[in-house]
């Protein structure tokens, strides 16, 4: 029998993932596995509950919540020889992941998508010693991602970011930095730099538009530093990924990215503080097995 370890975030997104845990539970017994779940209690414990998992050679790990537990989950198992496959159910707010590889954005449809099961080999990114999924990038328009509340996401979901994001604008300043990616080279003031793995990012779906997730290539954008109305004027051209060709922005593809600052700037990774840069990110080439829909697969087929 397969053995399924269920981790899951209470305080994720709009608190739901509790109400629907009897179900969920039932769904994964019926479906053969031999089902236990983890409540996670702070910060990191995701991290060390997925490492046990992996640890005891569990079969299947589902990560409940948001990107930041999801992010924690991988963070358990990546360094592992045995590494279990991982199902994800999004519950978070933004949910960045589940859009990118096209898992439902409700628990029936995501626990059908783990339980049809197609897993496939996908690939993650490493910086320094912090492994992320979706993206990691720095400059002051990325603190965002943390510095929205918890409970202000419970109450408003998606819209607490926005707020806060036309809060933060007035205080975004350009950031000097040297950028290294497959031995070419960028230097100068940027807005934000953004290493991405997935075509979704902070709930904008073209914002890399051409990330494939299993090439063993990052999408590097890069948002050289430009006026706030030009930011904004940008930030509307990314929402249907017109952005890429603006003559501000450098779009490209590398599998290894090195970043200097001399300036203090912050690291986020898959929407958390990933403390400070200096960063050297590295592409993990089809590093860990998730649980993704069949149709998932057969469009990034086509965009080859
Ligand atoms: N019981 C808990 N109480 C408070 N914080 C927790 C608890 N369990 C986990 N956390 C922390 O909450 C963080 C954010 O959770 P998560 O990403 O699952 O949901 P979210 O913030 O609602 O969604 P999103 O990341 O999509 O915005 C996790 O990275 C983890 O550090």
């Amino acid at each position: 029998m397969q053995r399924a370890r269920i981790i899951y975030n209470p305080t994720s997104g709009r608190e739901a993932v509790k109400r629907e845990l009897p179900e969920i539970l039932q769904r994964f017994e019926q479906a053969g596995y031999e089902t236990s779940t983890h409540a996670t209690t702070c910060e990191g414990d995701a991290i060390e509950a997925a490492r046990m998992a992996a640890e005891r050679k569990f079969d299947l790990v589902v990560a409940a919540g948001g990107d930041g537990t999801i992010n924690e989950v991988i963070n358990g198992i990546a360094e592992k020889d045995y590494r279990p496959r991982v199902g994800i159910i999004p519950v978070g707010t933004t949910n960045d992941f589940a859009r990118a590889i096209h898992v439902p954005r409700n628990v029936k449809g995501a626990v059908d998508v783990i339980l049809e099961g197609h897993p496939k080999a996908l690939d993650i990114g490493r910086v320094n010693n912090h492994y992320f999924v979706n993206i990691a990038g720095g400059g002051k328009l990325t603190e965002l991602t943390y510095e929205v509340p918890s409970k202000l996401k419970t109450v408003l979901g998606q819209l607490a970011y926005y707020l806060k994001g036309v809060e933060m604008v007035p205080s975004i300043r350009p950031t000097y930095v040297q950028i290294e990616f497959d031995g070419k080279w960028f230097e100068g003031e940027v807005m934000v730099f953004l290493v991405s793995n997935t075509n979704s990012i902070g709930g904008l779906e073209k914002l890399a538009p051409d990330a494939l997730m299993d090439d063993g290539m990052f999408d590097l954008l890069i948002i050289k530093k430009v006026n706030i109305p030009e930011l904004i004027r940008l930030a509307s051209l990314a929402m249907k990924g017109n952005h890429i060709s603006d003559p501000n922005v450098i779009y490209t593809t590398a599998n290894r990215i090195k970043v200097h600052t001399d300036e203090k700037m912050q690291l986020n990774i898959d929407g958390e503080y990933g403390g400070l840069l200096p960063g050297e990110f590295v592409n993990l080439y089809r590093h860990l097995e998730f649980y993704v829909p069949k149709t998932f697969w057969e469009e990034q087929d086509s965009q080859r």
